[in-house]
């Protein structure tokens, strides 16, 4: 996008999120506030006012020079935190809602699991009951294969390195500074790694079968130091959501929901095309 001068979003759209982060660092800047959260952890960066906790590490690993944060970089780190955080979790939420619609006996199964969560503790949903609920983590594993918002991931080689050869296929040397793409979409789709890779079945991932599959073939949320930052908050998110939908409703397919889902091209969240369409009824108490 940059070579081709296509900017990520429209000028009007930067500068509402640029005006929006500077104008509040002024303020809180002005008027000596203090607020809990990202931001200012960011203006105490930038002020050099952050102590490294125990553990925490003190040198850049990549060796390159750091430089003093600019209200640009933080709008840049408060934007994409904001996307990151939301978009992705509401495009698996829509595919939940898909794969809930097209597969009424998983459905059934995960409400059986919901329902049994909520009444051994007198109704309320509790942190504990989430974590124990196994058909709801092997359901949302398989909606984050099939439907991944995130298709490929992108890295920069810092160093020279020669992949071996391996088969029919000679040995091949990236060069530091190379760009390189990690095709995560397609390594979730296959066949050489999953048995039938278009078929929705949670049960891939249940506690006999999750061991075999192959390392570094399953990445929805990336993988190595730069791993999703959110990726346990957001599986919580969406179970807690989707606990509390499914103890009240049932989601059906309607005459506009899609046969097969499929991404739609000019959206860069992952959403699918045509919109995510499913009916929603209330179940009986
Ligand atoms: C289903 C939901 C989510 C998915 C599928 C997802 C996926 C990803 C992926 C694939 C990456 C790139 C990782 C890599 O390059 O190896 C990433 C990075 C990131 N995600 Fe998420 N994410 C989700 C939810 C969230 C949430 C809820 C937050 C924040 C609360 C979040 C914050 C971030 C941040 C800040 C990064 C950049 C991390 C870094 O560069 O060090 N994500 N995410």
């Amino acid at each position: 996008m940059e070579v081709l001068r296509i900017p990520f979003n429209s000028t009007k759209v930067r500068n509402f999120f640029h005006n929006l982060v500077h104008d509040t660092i002024k303020e809180r800047q002005q008027k000596g506030i203090f607020r809990p959260d990202m931001l200012q952890l960011l203006m105490q960066a930038r002020e050099g006012q952050l102590k490294a906790e125990a553990g925490d590490e003190q040198e850049n690993i990549s060796g390159a020079k750091l430089k003093k944060l600019t209200d640009f970089d933080m709008t840049a780190q408060a934007v994409i935190f904001f996307f990151a955080g939301f978009d992705t979790v509401s495009t698996a939420m829509s595919y939940c809602a898909y794969a809930l619609a097209r597969h009424p006996e998983v459905q059934q199964r995960l409400q059986r699991e919901v329902d049994e969560a909520f009444e051994k503790n007198d109704g309320k949903l509790t942190y504990e009951a989430v974590q124990e609920a196994k058909y709801m983590d092997m359901f949302i594993s398989e909606v984050l294969r099939l439907y991944t918002a995130v298709p490929s991931l992108d890295r920069k080689c810092t160093k020279d390195f020669t992949i071996p050869a391996h088969g029919n296929v000679p040995a091949y040397t990236v060069r530091k500074g190379e760009n390189i793409v990690l095709p995560v979409l397609p390594l979730h789709k296959d066949p050489k790694y999953w048995d039938d890779p278009e078929t929705f079945d949670p049960e891939r991932f249940s506690e006999e079968n999750k061991h075999k599959i192959t390392p570094f073939t399953y990445m929805p949320f990336g993988v190595g130091p730069r791993i999703c930052i959110g990726n346990r908050f957001a599986l919580l998110e969406a179970k807690v959501a989707l606990a509390h939908l499914l103890r009240h409703f049932s989601i059906q397919a309607t005459s506009k929901t899609a046969p097969k889902a499929e991404f739609a091209a000019n959206d860069l969240s992952g959403a699918m095309k045509g919109g995510t369409w499913v009916g929603f009824a209330q179940r009986a108490q």
